[in-house]
């Protein structure tokens, strides 16, 4: 079981996560989330890890700019988390010289034809919660998806399960859906924002469990 923590912004969460046995590191660019890290602080953080660990750098709808300097940073994978097109995607990929991770939100099953879309330009894929069309976050808002839509199915590429995942429910997400890989923000903090190291050591032991 590979476990990503998501929107680490301190040396102490990042060493808790990587001591807890995570395979991901993620890390926000996002200015309207509370887990929003500057390209300074991440490179920082990020060149203190662990080597071995896969350095993620979400971002939402990307410009070119903003990849290039995510580029210039010891970061090992690009997750995409906003309304980026199966073309973009591709175009992101080659700017920057990086692996992609597509998020795809899920709410009903008419949602599962873009996880297949994004399975042919995409490295891997975030199955993760639909975010509603209230103002929230694209992620990271500790929602839950139907996971009995997705149980059973597989697909082309490596894929991680998100959205309202915690130390109590991901042993029983994981048994229904068969997931390999999953993925927790808000779940293993006590604010949004502030990562709560004994949760993560929760949340990786309960999923490997
Ligand atoms: O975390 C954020 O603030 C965020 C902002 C903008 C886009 C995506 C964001 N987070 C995505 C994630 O951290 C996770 O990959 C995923 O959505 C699961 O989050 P959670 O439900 O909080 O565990």
């Amino acid at each position: 079981m590979i476990v990503k923590i998501c929107g680490l912004r301190t040396p102490e969460a990042v060493s808790a996560a990587a001591e807890a046995g995570a395979g991901y590191l993620g890390f926000v660019f996002f200015p309207k989330s509370p887990r929003n890290v500057t390209l300074t602080a991440a490179g920082a953080l990020a060149g203190a890890a662990p080597s071995g660990l896969m350095k993620v750098a979400l971002v939402v709808d990307p410009d070119d700019t903003l990849l290039d300097a995510i580029a210039s940073l010891p970061i090992d994978m690009i997750q995409l988390h906003g309304k980026e097109s199966p073309a973009r995607v591709g175009e992101v990929r080659a700017r920057a010289g990086l692996p992609v991770m597509k998020a795809v939100g899920v709410a009903s099953a008419a949602d599962l034809a873009a996880i297949d879309a994004y399975s042919a330009v995409a490295d891997q894929l975030l199955i993760d919660a639909k975010p509603p069309a209230d103002g929230a976050l694209p992620g990271g808002n500790g929602f839950s998806f139907d996971w009995r839509l997705i149980a059973g199915r597989d697909w082309a590429r490596p894929w991680m399960l998100a959205g309202g995942l915690t130390p109590e429910n991901v042993a029983a997400a994981i048994r229904l859906t068969g997931a390999k890989q999953v993925d927790v923000s808000s779940g293993v903090e006590s604010a949004p924002g502030v990562k709560d190291e004994a949760q993560i050591r929760a949340f990786v032991r309960a999923a490997k469990g």
